[in-house]
């Protein structure tokens, strides 16, 4: 029997669609939610604010480890205030997203973040969002799901998203950045994207959000219901 707060993970690449399901998996069980990717972002975010390169691992361990960050609710939005100013339209930008996967890849940046998201598990259970939630951050969490797709449709899904935000975007850019992306995060030498040993992996390329969720809560419920 778990002493812990049940965890639910799910790693997977950019634009696999890991936040949507994550939202809907926490909405629907009424569990705490946890975007991992929002807090490297915000590191990435303070660093650029304060002039520090995102490669200086010694200049960006103590701005990790004090990151003054609040993550306000209002209704089915998460307004992102870092330092008193409300950073969430800044936070989704593709080159803030860059500029996260840089700082991500120094081995004490990770270690000095991994308190904070620890923090979130709580009763009476977290979804957890990321790319490392099953393999380092939550290693014995009940469930765990990799959530992939092509890098094609996953370049097409986020020109689609910008292009309804009213953004002039290229695809074979996108497609680039996504594949830069993926790169770094795929061959860093600490907490690469990978499936853990134990996830069920799940290829959402053909599939609509409706059948996701669906084949995640089947899954979910097969291994809770076990336990
Ligand atoms: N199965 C799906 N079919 C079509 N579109 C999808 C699917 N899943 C998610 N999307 C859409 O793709 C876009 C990216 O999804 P989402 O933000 O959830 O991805 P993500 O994996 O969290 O990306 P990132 O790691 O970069 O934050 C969103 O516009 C979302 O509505
Ligand atoms: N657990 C995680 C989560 C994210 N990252 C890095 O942050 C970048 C931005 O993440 P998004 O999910 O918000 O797109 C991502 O590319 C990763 O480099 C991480 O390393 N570990």
């Amino acid at each position: 029997m778990s002493i812990h707060a049940p965890v639910i993970t799910v790693d997977g690449p950019s634009g696999a669609g890991k936040g949507t399901l994550c939202m809907l998996l926490a909405e629907k069980l009424g569990w705490k939610l946890l975007d991992s990717g929002a807090i490297y972002r915000v590191l990435a975010l303070a660093a650029i604010h304060h002039g520090v390169d995102l490669e200086s691992e010694d200049a960006l361990v103590p701005l990790a480890a004090h990151l003054d960050v609040q993550f306000v609710a209002e209704g089915e939005l998460v307004k992102v205030i870092l330092e008193g100013e409300d950073v969430s339209g800044e936070l989704r930008k593709e080159e803030t997203g860059m500029a996260a996967s840089k700082v991500a890849a120094l081995p004490r940046v990770r270690e000095a973040l991994l308190r904070r998201q620890r923090a979130f598990s709580e009763e009476p259970g977290l979804v957890a969002d990321g790319r490392d939630m099953g393999t380092v951050v939550f290693p014995q969490a009940e469930v765990k799901i990799f959530l992939d797709a092509s890098a094609e449709e996953r370049a097409n899904r986020r020109m689609k998203q910008l292009q309804q935000k009213g953004l002039d975007v290229n695809f074979d850019h996108l497609l680039k950045e996504i594949q830069e992306r993926d790169d770094r995060d795929r061959n860093r030498a600490v907490a690469p994207l990978r499936p853990a040993d134990d996830a069920v992996v799940l290829d959402s390329t053909e599939m609509s959000i409706e059948q996701v969720t669906e084949q995640a809560l089947a899954y979910i419920e097969k291994i809770l219901s076990a336990k």
